[in-house]
């Protein structure tokens, strides 16, 4: 699926949190949102899975505006992780990812054999088998996590939005997830904290900042110290490894008086050297 934003505004208890973002997403492109805490990286995943619609400006989706299309279409296609999904607790991992499969059915609809197929195989490539007679209230964060990532691919989404979907995975899970999305061929819409996995496995990064999009392209060009200096308020060195991107980040003292606690912290240790 393609996605074009057109000057996307959204304004959240009276306070403007995005201020016009105009982007495109390409058919199978993996996209990272980055951005600092409150820059907006959420709100505009929230406009581009239906759950916000924007004050102004607009999201379409293969050229249609998202919020003219029938929702049991956009329910369908559009596949979402977030933070937000706190319920559920009481059922199995298996009914869980089941319910991916619920906007591909009529109301009195039994799932079919393609229906077990998809479950199956979401089940398999998020290392669940183990897992499929678990409660979901009874599981790790982590492991609740791959179980919400199962459930998203069971639906065989057209796009798939996903908010900060590495929060609780260990290193190993993190890496999987990420080369499992970019593989699976959808549009993929993420915000990411890593830069580190933004560089690494995005096509593409839009970074946000106090709700305005800073910077949008291929993440060698967006993430360059200079603008991570700006954006983030770090000092940074990149790194390429072996098909790896590493960013090496310090906290940058912005304030003449060092009165934010990281640079007295910094500063009192210079000083504790240079004595020394
Ligand atoms: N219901 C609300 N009313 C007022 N302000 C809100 C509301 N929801 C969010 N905000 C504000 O909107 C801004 C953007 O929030 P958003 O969650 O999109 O940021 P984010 O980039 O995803 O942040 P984080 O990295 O911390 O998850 C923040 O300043 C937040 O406080």
């Amino acid at each position: 699926m393609r996605l074009d934003l057109d000057s996307v505004s959204v304004a959240l208890g009276g306070t403007p949190v995005l201020d016009r973002i105009s982007l495109t997403v390409h058919s199978g492109q993996f996209v990272a949102l980055a951005g600092p805490n409150g820059s907006g990286k959420s709100t505009l995943l929230r406009t581009v899975y239906r759950a916000r619609r924007p004050d102004s400006g607009t999201v379409r989706a293969d050229g249609r505006d998202l919020w003219s299309l029938p929702a049991a279409e956009t329910a369908r296609d559009i596949g979402v992780l977030t933070q937000e999904q706190h319920s559920g607790f009481e059922l199995t991992v298996a009914e869980t990812v089941a319910l991916g499969r619920t906007p591909h059915l009529g109301l009195f609809d039994r799932l079919t054999r393609a229906d077990h197929a998809a479950i199956g195989e979401a089940v398999e490539r998020t290392g669940l088998t183990a897992f499929t007679g678990r409660r979901v209230g009874e599981l790790s964060g982590g492991e609740r996590q791959r179980v919400l990532l199962a459930r998203a691919l069971a639906q065989q989404p057209r796009l798939l939005v996903l908010d900060e979907p590495t929060n609780h995975l260990d290193l190993r899970h993190q890496l999987d997830l990420l080369e499992l999305v970019r593989d699976l061929g959808v549009t993929v819409v993420a915000a990411l904290h890593s830069l580190d996995l933004a560089a690494t496995y995005a096509d593409a990064v839009a970074v946000l900042k106090d709700g305005e999009l800073f910077g949008y392209g291929r993440p060698a060009e967006v993430l360059t110290p200079q603008a991570i200096g700006e954006v983030f308020g770090v000092d940074a060195t990149v790194h390429h490894d072996d098909g790896a991107t590493r960013f090496v980040l310090r906290p940058r003292c912005v304030c003449p008086d060092a009165c934010h606690w990281s640079c007295r912290t910094r500063r009192l240790a210079r000083t504790g050297a240079d004595a020394g």
